[in-house]
């Protein structure tokens, strides 16, 4: 690939390997969840999860998704419990999503895909000292995935969504102050885990993941405003940001636990 990834025939998913050979490793994300494969471990605990609004900063379109950064020099936004040890921070949140409704996850549940996927991206700061170091250790990450179902409107995310007029186009930014992205989540926090990877290059093997079992509910209309993003930069020839989602990887041998019964 003489360009840069994406998710285009010519330089997507099925092309990263030629560049990023660990896309064929042995601990890829995402993986399709199966629930009666699912061992219930009564040592996992529970998710504590505790998020500054004031730790919100910008929302960026980076040419592959939008996300939204936090401030991350302490320990304001963190992530603990669950199965990890210690004390993840807050870095940043962004989507996966689909052209139409009945794609755009990147795990799925029983073969079953949502319409987006929502991951918020931590690192163990109790262990390293930077995201960049966090992101090359095998216990360096951990990504909390919220499935977005497609029902009633979603009045938290329109907070989120109403701000992408301004990030149209790769590079575009704006601040983003005083948003809780606790507000995001559904009302349970039942959840699977497995020992993963980054879903786009560089495709690190450095992820926890935890995904939600109950997804938040997203309108049709709601899901058409994410399509109106564009990968590619402004003067460029335009292109939808839609179909921003890796398939699901072979799990190759790995486990995948559930905090639930
Ligand atoms: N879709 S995902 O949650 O697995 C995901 C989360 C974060 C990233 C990311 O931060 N990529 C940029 C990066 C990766 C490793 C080291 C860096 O310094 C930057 C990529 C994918
Ligand atoms: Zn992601």
């Amino acid at each position: 690939m003489s360009h840069s990834w994406g998710y285009a025939a010519n330089n997507g998913p099925d092309k990263w390997h030629e560049k990023f050979p660990i896309a064929q490793g042995p601990r890829q994300s995402p993986i399709d969840i199966v629930p009666s494969q699912a061992q219930h471990d009564p040592d996992l605990k529970p998710l504590r999860i505790v998020y500054d609004p004031s730790t919100s900063k910008g929302i960026l379109n980076n040419g592959h998704s939008f996300q939204v950064d936090f401030a991350d020099e302490n320990d304001s936004s963190t992530l603990q419990g669950g199965p990890i040890s210690g004390v993840y921070r807050l870095r940043q949140f962004h989507f996966h999503w689909g052209a139409s409704d009945e794609r755009g996850s990147e795990h799925t549940v029983g073969g079953v895909k949502y319409a987006a996927e929502l991951h918020l991206v931590h690192w163990n700061a109790g262990k390293y000292a930077s995201f960049g170091d966090a992101a090359k250790a095998p216990d360096g990450l951990a990504v909390v995935g919220v499935f977005l179902k497609i029902g009633a409107a979603s009045p938290n995310l329109q907070k989120v969504l109403d701000a992408l007029d301004a990030i149209k186009t790769k590079g575009k930014q704006t601040p983003f102050p005083q948003f809780d992205p606790k507000i995001l989540l559904p009302s349970s926090l039942d959840f699977w885990t497995y020992e993963g990877s980054l879903t786009t290059p560089p495709l690190l093997e450095s992820v926890t993941w935890i995904v939600l079992k109950e997804p938040i509910t997203v309108s049709s209309e709601q899901m058409a405003k994410f399509r109106s993003l564009l990968f590619t930069a402004e003067g460029e020839t335009a292109c939808c940001m839609v179909d921003n989602y890796r398939p699901p990887q072979p799990l190759k041998g790995r486990k995948v636990r559930a905090s639930f019964k």
